[in-house]
């Protein structure tokens, strides 16, 4: 989903590579100056928590002008749990989010409803744990516009994301899911190189991973992870063309859509 996200974003860093962009997203962001280290580090989307069980909240009152601080540098993501149909109205009038983004129970019925009512694309959140949990993706795939990756919380959890945990990353290696995928859930500047090695994905989504404490961000750390996939993307071609053919190249989730349609859907707003 190359350059989906920030086609018309100034003050971004240059391409490092032709087609092989990876999308990153920084999450749970409450202030400005974690939001500018991400904007000047060329994250391509920028993601606001509105759960008030989480240490990211950001309240309807505070959002209007942390988001207008975006200024199209990067596409604004709203993160709801379970929101009904009034709580997405105010958040998407205080966000002006161009994605939303679902990350609780929400069934397929419910997510085509939010994306028709409220006209804007929606990525929808997975919970993996294992490989079962796999079996409702196709038809996520058929509503969502991008698909989420995210370690499955213990029962009984707090949060159903923001955990900071990982997961098996072979358990989405060489998925066909129709849609762009992008892989959460425990990623940090020292595994999210290798988490793309294994497994290709459109692109990366971290929280806990950028904070030095649950809900404190830390723009240095914000700094070094953009560092790290954008290090990474610009190595993925030579993974694609192995001298040997022992030297397979990593899984790459099968995505039907390319980049362009991708643009499409996230810039459909
Ligand atoms: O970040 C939160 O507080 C949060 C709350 C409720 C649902 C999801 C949340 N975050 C999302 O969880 C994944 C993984 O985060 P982490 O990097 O493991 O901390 C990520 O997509 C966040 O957007």
């Amino acid at each position: 989903m190359s350059d989906a996200a920030n086609r018309d974003a100034p003050n971004r860093a240059p391409r490092s590579h032709d087609g092989r962009h990876l999308d990153v997203k920084i999450c749970g962001i409450k202030t400005a100056d974690a939001l500018d280290a991400a904007l000047d580090a060329g994250a391509d989307l920028v993601g606001f928590v509105h759960f008030p069980k989480s240490p990211r909240h950001l309240s309807l009152t505070d959002a209007p002008r942390l988001v207008a601080r975006v200024e199209g540098r990067a596409r604004k993501v709203a993160l709801l749990v379970d929101p009904d149909d009034a709580l997405l109205a105010q958040v998407v009038t205080a966000f002006s989010p161009d994605l939303l983004q679902l990350h609780g129970h929400e069934s397929p019925e419910r997510v085509a409803a939010i994306r028709a009512t409220f006209g804007l694309p929606v990525m929808k959140a997975l919970p993996v744990g294992r490989r079962e949990d796999l079996a409702p993706l196709p038809d996520f795939a058929a509503v969502a516009d991008l698909i989420l990756f995210d370690a499955k919380p213990d029962p009984g959890a707090l949060l159903p994301g923001g955990n900071g945990r990982p997961f098996d990353w072979q358990l989405v290696a060489g998925l066909d899911a129709a849609r762009p995928l992008m892989l959460s859930g425990g990623l940090t500047v020292d595994n999210v190189s290798q988490a793309l090695s294994e497994v290709r994905m459109d692109g990366v989504d971290v929280s806990s991973g950028v904070e030095d404490a649950p809900g404190v961000k830390s723009p240095d750390k914000i700094r070094a992870f953009v560092a790290a996939v954008r290090r990474t993307e610009a190595r993925l071609p030579e993974a694609r063309l192995p001298d040997h053919p022992a030297e397979a190249e990593p899984t790459r989730a099968k995505t039907a859509l390319g980049p362009e349609d991708l643009s499409s859907k996230v810039r459909a707003s």
